[in-house]
């Protein structure tokens, strides 16, 4: 736990060590008052009281009483401006390093558990933090101060007082280890509750038009059950151990009554000394008391920590030598590539694309072809071989820098929840207006777009569920074309869409791709006919090279290909049945 607090205090120090001088001086304050209610206790029972020293006193106790105001109210401003500053700074952290994860780690992790990290493990550091370290923090200082006036006082009752801390301490380490093991448990629930309730929100299409909302429900159900069984057994198993150690508190001070009351009978104890442990020694518990409770809930807190710990320790994609490339042509050198301890996806993959030419990759599915785009624009790095853009490993570069070279048309097109406009400048966010209104225009957005009220201005919907399929792709050829990167990858930007959205799509893309090292994931065969080569996938092996003339000449898999597709692709749906169209 201090590994993990030292860190986060390394993200804002000034803000911890202000706030943390601010909670040292309020327990300053906390215990003060305890010397001066001793110093008249001792002037009441010298039997020569001196009444202006008394008022003295009970002037300075006010005094410090209204400081002690002030600072609660510093010290509670301090604490919330440091928790919130650590939270954010720490989500800005998470953030970052997130962006340079590789898609591996998306791949592999459940995206519900990963938001959940970054939102509600940080939230229940913001929550429980700030309430927390500053009191433990006044609570250790108050409990040493007054330990330190009873020691002086009489120090064989201030041994009875304090000789209940290793007994109570125990308590507390048994339930933090209860505490610690419910709590994974608490937090796993948690979090899984979240990311099946995103799930459930996200496929409710599907669920309600499936009929599967009955099941998909049991899926949530069972998780809330989960959780609600988790939540209470967090908080009651530790519970006990807690009360107990209270408990063991409140019976030591018994205790010291017990011996206070023999040693005054001995004569070895004055009156004044015994009522100053009276009042002193139950103002030692408060605190105490303060800080058992507190560094359980800071120990279930830490899970969370640990948790967002962990994600910040997942290794990044780093570049070897942070190069940029010259040229932009593209070489694969024989590339063997899995997706983590899967079969290999990828075997002894070799080619190259010079520049401004276009290689096309065709393959039954599941052959590799979208994996080869993933490499080239390092989504995941090679196992064996190597890729290169002009002549440079990608993993000499930068992964930012890799994505500056590449433009990329996808058949599934993320719209964030903003305009039309907006999205196509997310390209390049430096672009003027003009620059976004040009690509819109030869990406034909202007065409759909100024038939909404707003026009370019209007807005998409979260994911761009206001728009269909092709205009969504228009303005991602839109994105692309004000990037302007030397590379495009295109894949399967016009297999779902119908005729006449087709046609415009094509007209879109041969403007993208004008002059430009493009890699196309084909699968209608007749749109790539023109490509300088074609690639042919079978099962993650290259199962041949050449030009279409080339390929069909050979009579092998591409040749089959293109005969299936002269025949699938004539099937037309008629309103009365099935007929064959002979075109493709
Ligand atoms: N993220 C992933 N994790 C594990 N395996 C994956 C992942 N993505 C793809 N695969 C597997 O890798 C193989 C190649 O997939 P890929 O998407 O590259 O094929 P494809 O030729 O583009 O297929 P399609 O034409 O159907 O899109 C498949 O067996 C697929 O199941």
């Amino acid at each position: 736990m201090i590994r993990n607090l030292i860190y986060t205090f390394k993200i804002a120090p000034a803000a911890v060590r202000k706030s943390i001088v601010l909670d040292l001086l309020h327990g300053l304050l906390i215990a003060m008052p305890t010397g001066f209610l001793l110093l008249i206790i001792q002037e009441l029972f010298s039997g020569k009281a001196v009444p202006e020293r008394l008022w003295t006193y009970t002037g300075i106790l006010l005094a410090l009483l209204v400081v002690q105001l002030w600072l609660s109210v510093r010290t509670i401003i301090a604490s919330n401006v440091m928790t919130y500053t650590l939270s954010t700074r720490l989500r800005i952290h998470l953030g970052n390093h997130l962006q340079r994860l590789s898609m591996g780690v998306y791949k592999q992790r459940d995206p519900g558990d990963l938001a959940s990290v970054a939102l509600q493990d940080v939230a229940n550091f913001e929550l429980i933090f700030g309430h927390t370290i500053g009191n433990i923090t006044a609570a250790v200082f108050a409990t040493l101060t007054i330990s330190v006036f009873l020691f002086i006082t009489d120090w064989r009752l201030a041994l009875v007082l304090l000789a209940a801390l290793p007994l109570s301490w125990l308590m507390v380490k048994i339930s933090d280890m209860l505490i610690f093991r419910e709590g994974k448990r608490h937090i796993a629930a948690r979090n899984n509750t979240g990311a099946r309730f995103l799930e459930y929100v996200q496929g409710i299409r599907h669920i309600k038009s499936f009929g599967m909302t009955g099941k998909r429900f049991a899926t949530l159900d069972k998780a809330l059950n989960e959780l609600r069984a988790a939540s209470i057994q967090t908080e009651m198993l530790p519970g006990p151990f807690v009360l107990t150690a209270a408990l063991v508190l409140e019976c030591c001070f018994l205790l010291m009554l017990y011996t206070g009351v023999t040693f005054l009978t001995q004569g070895t104890l004055t009156t004044a000394a015994l009522i100053t442990f009276l009042i002193l020694g139950y103002r030692l518990f408060e605190p105490l008391r303060i800080v058992l409770v507190d560094y359980i809930i800071l120990r279930y807190m830490n899970i969370s920590l640990e948790r967002v710990m962990t994600l910040m320790k997942t290794p990044v994609q780093d570049a070897g030598r942070r190069l940029v490339p010259q040229r932009h042509d593209i070489t694969f050198s024989q590339v063997s590539f899995s997706y983590g301890h899967d079969k290999q996806v990828l075997r002894d993959i070799s080619f190259h694309v010079p520049e401004r030419q276009m290689l096309a990759l065709v393959g039954p599915s599941g052959s590799g072809k979208t994996t080869i785009t993933s490499l080239i624009a390092r989504f995941w790095d090679v196992q064996q071989g190597s890729v290169q853009i002009g002549g440079v490993d990608v993993r000499d570069m930068e992964p930012q820098q890799v994505y500056r070279l590449i433009s990329e048309v996808f058949q599934d097109v993320y719209l964030f929840d903003d305009t039309i406009y907006n999205n196509i400048r997310v390209g390049r966010m430096d672009a003027t207006e003009e620059e976004v209104l040009a690509a819109a225009e030869k990406a034909l957005v202007l065409d759909f777009a100024m038939e909404f009220p707003d026009g370019i201005h209007s807005r998409t919907g979260e994911g761009g569920n206001r728009l269909s399929g092709g205009q969504k792709q228009r303005i991602s050829i839109a994105r692309a074309l004000l990037k302007n990167a030397p590379v495009v990858l295109l894949d399967e930007a016009t297999a779902s869409l119908d005729p006449e959205n087709e046609v415009f799509i094509q007209q879109a893309i041969q403007e993208l791709v004008k002059d430009k090292t493009v890699i196309v994931v084909a699968h209608k065969l007749a749109t790539i006919r023109n490509a300088n080569a074609i690639l042919v996938l079978n099962d993650g092996r290259m199962d041949a090279y050449g030009t279409h003339e080339a390929l069909m000449a050979e009579q092998g898999l591409y040749h089959h290909l293109w005969q299936l597709q002269q025949t699938a692709g004539g099937w037309k749906v008629s309103n009365e049945t099935f007929i064959l169209n002979d075109q493709i």
